[in-house]
């Protein structure tokens, strides 16, 4: 099949590698003609295992990318992969979501025959069928509503897994107005359709655009009442890693996404919570559990800043931050709860000395004045204590012998050999 896919970040990139993988032409249309060289250099554009082996295979080839929205006219079917952040006020910023939309329109104005458009991007219920059809519509010429149709297909992959979690996903949402729609979709995803752990679910695009947000706010509200409890368990002086494993044993609660610690971050979460909270608001309901989660949330740095205070003295220290990316085996900063602590130690008067092994390059433009290091150990070298940040592989089986003070704090729970150290803490156990 012919697809086309606007939007080639994160998600627009993985897709595209993945759909060409699978035996489809994908042509990837992109503002930024960095990542649209990339791409055709046969160069991943971001760090997600996976990905590089399968642009370079597939470049030149089934996968391509241009900036000219043109190339949408030679494909049968278009993905909006675009961003749709988060406005100042919480609420959800669809600015570039209707640019991409009219570029679309625009372009599908000298197409002649029927197309798919099918919303990607995490949108709130209505936007597909009030914002993003009008707005392609419109751009378009008369009759375009008679050729154009739409969908939307809501995408859960994770970051750092991103590649299989598209390829071999629990379920597939396939929201749409008309069975001709259903039917393209099904010929896209046929290939990943065809493993039987692979859930189906057709639905309304109204559904299917809700059903992201319930799932980002189901886990992200698990994992704030996992903090929530871990807080408690540090209080009461009980391990709360091992009462949440016990607790995970029911097959009611599982123990998946059962980690207390920093909290979440990333570009997903704190993003879409927020906007189900303003969206819901708008709608004339005070979602008042959905607020506390993000209260609980945004103490834990703050929390483990505190810890770290109890055991050094934070004006003029010298604090090793390991772990920069909001999660491990990606270079992603977004929302990264690392990004917090180093701002609450920076105001606390300590000299911050980062280390991660692939996300400093994205810090150092935010962070243009911290101290990097090139390795773990010699940013732990003469530090008075360290944050265990993120809970990158390896990160297990550091040295800590060249610190001032052997103090670490644990934000992640790492499996570390804490008998040599002074201080061994942990900000939920
Ligand atoms: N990152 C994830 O893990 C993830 C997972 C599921 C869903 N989502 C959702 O998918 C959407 C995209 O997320 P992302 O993380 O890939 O975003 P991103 O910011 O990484 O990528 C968006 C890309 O769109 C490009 N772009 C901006 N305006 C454009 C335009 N007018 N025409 C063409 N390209 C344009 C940008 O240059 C960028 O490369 C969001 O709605 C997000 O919530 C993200
Ligand atoms: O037990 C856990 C599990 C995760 N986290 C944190 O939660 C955040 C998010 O982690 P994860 O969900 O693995 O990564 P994302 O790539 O943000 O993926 C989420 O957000 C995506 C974008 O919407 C969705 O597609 C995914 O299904 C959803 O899991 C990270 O900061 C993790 O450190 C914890 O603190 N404890």
């Amino acid at each position: 099949m012919q697809i086309s896919i606007i939007g080639s970040g994160y998600v627009g990139t993985t897709i595209a590698a993945c759909l060409a993988d699978v035996g489809h032409d994908v042509i990837n249309v992109e503002i930024d003609e960095d990542i649209v060289e990339s791409i055709n250099a046969g160069t991943a554009p971001i760090h997600e295992p996976g990905l590089q082996e399968r642009i370079a295979e597939h470049a030149g080839s089934r996968l391509r990318a241009t900036t000219d929205y043109d190339a949408v006219r030679e494909t049968d079917v278009t993905f909006l992969c675009l961003p749709t952040p988060q406005a100042d006020d919480g609420s959800l910023d669809l600015a570039v979501m209707e640019a991409g939309a009219e570029s679309l329109g625009e372009a599908l104005a000298e197409k002649s025959d029927d197309h798919l458009v099918v919303v990607k991007s995490t949108v709130l219920p209505g936007t597909t069928e009030e914002v993003v059809a009008p707005t392609v519509v419109d751009a378009a010429d008369s009759g375009a509503d008679e050729r154009i149709s739409f969908a939307m297909n809501p995408e859960f992959l994770r970051m750092s897994t991103a590649v299989t979690d598209f390829l071999e996903p629990d379920k597939v949402v396939f929201g749409t107005a008309n069975d001709a729609a259903t039917a393209t979709l099904r010929e896209v995803y046929a290939p990943i359709l065809e493993r039987e752990e692979t859930d189906l679910v057709e639905t309304d695009i109204r559904e299917a655009e809700l059903i992201k947000y319930a799932n980002n706010a189901f886990l992200a509200s698990k994992i704030s009442l996992v903090n929530e409890l871990g807080n408690v368990a540090k209080e009461y002086g009980a391990d709360a890693y091992e009462v949440l494993e016990a607790v995970g044993l029911d097959d009611r609660i599982s123990k998946r996404f059962m980690r207390s610690g920093l909290g979440w971050g990333g570009s997903c979460f704190p993003k879409d919570v927020n906007a189900l909270r303003a969206g819901a608001r708008e709608q004339g309901y005070e979602p008042e559990l959905l607020d506390a989660v993000v209260a609980v949330n945004d103490r834990q740095p703050r929390r483990l800043v505190d810890a770290l205070a109890e055991h050094v003295p934070l004006e003029g220290a010298r604090i090793a931050v390991l772990g920069l990316s909001f999660k491990p085996n990606t270079d992603d900063i977004r929302k990264s709860r690392s990004l917090d602590v180093i701002d609450h130690l920076r105001a606390a008067g300590a000299a911050v000395v980062a280390y991660d092994p692939v996300a400093m390059d994205n810090v150092r433009e935010r962070y243009p004045d911290l101290e990097y290091a090139d390795t773990a150990e010699s940013a732990l070298e003469g530090a008075d204590g360290a944050v265990l940040a993120t809970d990158w592989d390896g990160f297990d089986d550091l040295s800590f012998d060249g610190m001032a003070r052997r103090v670490v704090v644990d934000g992640r729970r790492i499996d570390i050999d804490a008998d040599e150290l002074e201080v061994y803490d942990g900000l939920t156990w």
